[in-house]
């Protein structure tokens, strides 16, 4: 039996994965589920799964959820030291799907152990990728990609020499507002920024896309989990959201991976890799659909891929300040102190602000020095933040 912890359990991907994993109960050995707020979600899953482990990251939940498991023999934790020590128990498949910088530390710790990762968390990569991706080479772990487009990526180069690699295309969907008059943009509301056109997801990742950050910091990740330049990786609108990513090679051959917006495609390969089997997800059907369309993105509308670019230039622990700056820019809208429009202009002042706090950039990336610069970037964005009201 496959050991297998979920960090981020009762969110989008957490139930997509438990899905998968409970059509096939007796191949798991389910070691810990962990969630925040949904106590109920999390203690429901850990029964039915019979985990060994339930955690909230929440330590005023804990009372909470120990009531909840009360008789079952699982045992319930709560916190961020809890967090650590669910992912240092052995597993052998642990999947990262916490949203947010805090993704961070689990899924280092679950590398340290040698467990495969299968990284959701994005945040990760665009936080400290060089990092992750080198104590993963250190404990002889493996990190396998779960963003859409990247598992997209990592299967179309099955078999394939990197070297051969002339360019990699993501897709985007262009979000909520890929239509919108570029002047309505100001007045754009939480909830329309919530209703992604093709993708069921965590309300952060959703107005992520609307926003175009979800695609910045994918670029990103692509250019840290495939070690490529960044003048390789291109973003190409597609509103069907039915071509994930294509691979383009030195003789000019470019190989798609299409498939129905169902994370469980992506959550599915990673669970059985190397082999693939099925999957409960719908076919596509190509004469149905009968077309697909592509458009370059419009760089007035999605300054955030500009601001993806000037990071993956500076490097250092710039994509820590800029993740953060999104995550406070993200509250800041999502809690109505913000408008969407200015979620950008918060994040770049940020950027700037934190290149003047000397060595808080070129400092070394450890973990230590990530949370500082995180921790730097998240009060200059709240200051920019409360300046601009
Ligand atoms: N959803 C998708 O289809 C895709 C998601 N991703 C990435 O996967 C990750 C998860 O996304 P998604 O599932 O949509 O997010 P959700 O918001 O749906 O779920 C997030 C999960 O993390 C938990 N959580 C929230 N904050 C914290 C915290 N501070 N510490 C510990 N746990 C926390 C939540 O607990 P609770 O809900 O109980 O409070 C929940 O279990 C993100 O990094 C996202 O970018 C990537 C590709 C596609
Ligand atoms: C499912 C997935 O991988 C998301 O990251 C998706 O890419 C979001 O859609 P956008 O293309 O709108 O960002
Ligand atoms: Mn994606």
């Amino acid at each position: 039996m496959r050991r297998v912890s979920i960090f981020g359990a009762t969110g989008s991907i957490g139930q997509s994965t438990i899905d998968l994993i409970a059509r096939d109960r007796d191949a798991f050995n389910v070691v810990a589920l962990t969630g925040g707020q949904n106590i109920a979600l999390l203690a429901t899953d850990a029964i039915r799964l019979g985990a060994d482990l339930a955690v909230t990251a929440q330590e005023a939940l804990y009372s909470e959820l120990k009531a909840a498991l009360s008789g079952t023999g699982i045992e319930a934790a709560a916190g961020a030291a809890a967090l650590a020590e669910a992912a240092a128990r052995p597993a052998d498949w642990v999947m990262s799907a916490i949203v947010g910088a805090a993704g961070l530390a689990p899924g280092m710790t679950a590398l340290e152990q040698g467990s495969t990762l299968a990284l959701a968390n994005k945040e990760s990569l665009v936080t400290a990728g060089p990092l992750l991706m080198r104590t993963a080479a250190v404990h002889g772990a493996t990190v396998l990609p779960v963003d859409s487009e990247h598992s997209a990526v990592f299967q179309a180069l099955v078999g394939e020499d990197m070297a051969a690699v002339e360019r990699i295309v993501i897709t985007a969907s262009g979000g909520a507002f890929r239509d919108w008059p570029l002047e309505k943009l100001a007045d754009a509301t939480v909830e329309q920024a919530s209703r992604h056109p093709n993708w069921d997801m965590g309300q952060r990742i959703t107005i992520d896309s609307a926003s175009m950050f979800n695609k910045a910091m994918e670029v990103i990740e692509t250019h840290e989990y495939f070690g490529v330049a960044p003048e390789m990786i291109e973003v190409l609108v597609h509103p069907e959201s039915l071509v994930h990513a294509l691979v383009g090679f030195r003789d000019g051959a470019l190989m798609a991976h299409l498939g129905v917006s169902d994370m469980r495609h992506a959550i599915g390969y990673a669970l059985n890799w190397p082999d693939r089997d099925h999957l409960p997800v719908a076919r596509l059907d190509l004469a149905q659909i009968g077309q697909l369309n592509f458009r370059a993105p419009d760089q007035a509308r999605y300054p955030a891929l500009r601001l993806a670019r000037a990071v993956m230039a500076r490097g250092g622990l710039s994509g820590a300040v800029f993740n953060a700056a999104k995550e406070q820019a993200l509250d800041a809208f999502i809690e109505k102190r913000l408008k969407f429009i200015d979620m950008a202009g918060v994040v770049e002042d940020t950027l700037t602000r934190c290149e003047a706090e000397k060595g808080l950039i070129d400092a070394e990336m450890t973990l230590d020095n990530v949370a500082r610069a995180d921790q730097m970037a998240r009060i200059r964005a709240a200051e920019i933040i409360a300046a601009a009201r």
